[in-house]
């Protein structure tokens, strides 16, 4: 990203490609970074009790038996950690993984080559398991039941379908839309684990055992600083420490201390409650070009020079979850939250009835 923020073109529309407060991972170099952060085992991992606890459970009693575990489905946002659960679930069974994702699985046979070439045991991991084909996830889900695939044989009228056996293996899908996966596929993880957005106490451990890996000096107000600015997200709150280093060595402090994380952030555009400059555009436009709302997604889009799109799968999300946002039968609508956020005085007191959320309201429907 830019010293000079998200405004790249200077016209005051906001480059929501630039985001240091985006979840997704962004280039390969982060993703390197990344691999020496992953805590390795179940227990260096913070947060996420219940599935840590649940999943622990379960990898347990599979070593016990001397067999392979059920199947397991993480899901939930991305950057909190389902890729590195994956990782660990094939070292605490001491046993190879194998890494595919749902977007280069667009055949059948593709799976049916990696399918075919497991060891027992083996973990194969499939990361947004909810991008495969179709006729993949069929393949998928007989494959997780039988540990059997049908490979197919010849063209047309005279192919045949010849059974193979597979040795008892693992899958651990990964998904940030657990929902859009078919009930058949579903049904087949013994086990879904969903990751939820981490309390700034748990990020705070995060933070101070990368601090320690990265070797990089911090104090613990420094940490906090950082960790309540990062959305509940370990990915960004990593990505945040690195800025915070930067700007701490840039200018002849070697520790990331209160005020290097004030002025780091402060540069970067985030702001106290972790939004940005992408997510204020939206609350301003919100609040004071309309009112409050309720506005449509695509004027509101237009407003801040972004795709719909963009607005609805970046930023809205968390304004929604944090209470900034309701989505309304007739659209968006700021709530108190966002116009105390601006520093301005919400129009009425209380929320009027179109700004409750949908399904309070009866007999509306959303467009
Ligand atoms: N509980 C945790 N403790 C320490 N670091 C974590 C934790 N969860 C995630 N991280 C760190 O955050 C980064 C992103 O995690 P990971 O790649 O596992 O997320 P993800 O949920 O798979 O994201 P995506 O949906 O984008 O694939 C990694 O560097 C990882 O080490």
């Amino acid at each position: 990203m830019s010293a000079d923020g998200p405004d790249r073109a200077g016209d005051g529309s906001v480059d929501a490609t630039a985001r240091v407060v985006d979840g997704a991972a962004a280039t390969d170099e982060e993703r390197q970074v990344e691999a020496a952060l992953r805590p390795r085992r179940l227990a260096e991992f913070p947060g996420q009790q219940r599935v840590r606890d649940q999943l622990g459970l379960v990898l347990e009693a599979a070593r016990r038996r001397q067999a392979p575990p059920d199947h397991v489905l993480l899901s939930g946002p991305p950057g909190l950690g389902k890729t590195t659960l994956a990782m660990i679930i094939s070292a605490e069974l001491e046993q190879p993984m194998r890494i595919t994702s749902g977007p280069a699985i667009q055949h059948a046979g593709d799976l049916a080559a990696v399918l075919s070439s497991l060891v027992e045991g083996e973990v194969l991991f499939v990361d947004e398991i909810h991008r495969m084909a179709r006729p993949a996830e069929e393949l998928l889900y007989l494959a997780m039941e039988d540990f059997r695939v049908d490979v197919i044989v010849g063209k047309g009228p005279g192919a045949t379908a010849i059974p193979l056996e597979l040795p008892p293996f693992t899958v651990v899908g990964a998904t940030t839309r657990a929902g859009l996966l078919p009930a058949p596929l579903r049904d087949r993880f013994g086990f879904t684990g969903h990751l939820d957005y981490y309390s700034t106490e748990d990020l705070q451990r995060i933070l101070v055992r990368s601090a320690g890996l990265l070797e990089i000096e911090a104090t613990r107000d420094g940490i906090y600083e950082i960790a309540s600015r990062s959305r509940g997200t370990p990915r960004i709150a990593n990505r945040l420490l690195r800025r915070v280093r930067d700007w701490a060595q840039v200018h002849g402090q070697h520790i990331v201390d209160h005020e290097a994380a004030l002025a780091a952030l402060e540069l970067f555009d985030v702001d106290q409650q972790g939004l940005d400059r992408l997510d204020r555009a939206v609350l301003e436009a919100l609040c004071k070009r309309f009112g409050g709302g309720p506005v449509g997604l695509g004027t509101l889009a237009v407003a801040v020079g972004e795709e719909p799109d963009t607005v609805e799968t970046v930023a809205e999300p968390y304004l929604v979850r944090e209470g900034y946002i309701v989505r309304t039968p007739r659209g968006r609508s700021a709530s108190r939250t966002a116009w105390e956020h601006l520093g301005l005085t919400p129009p009425h007191p209380g929320v009027a009835q179109d700004q409750l959320p949908i399904g309070e309201q009866p007999g509306r429907l959303d467009h």
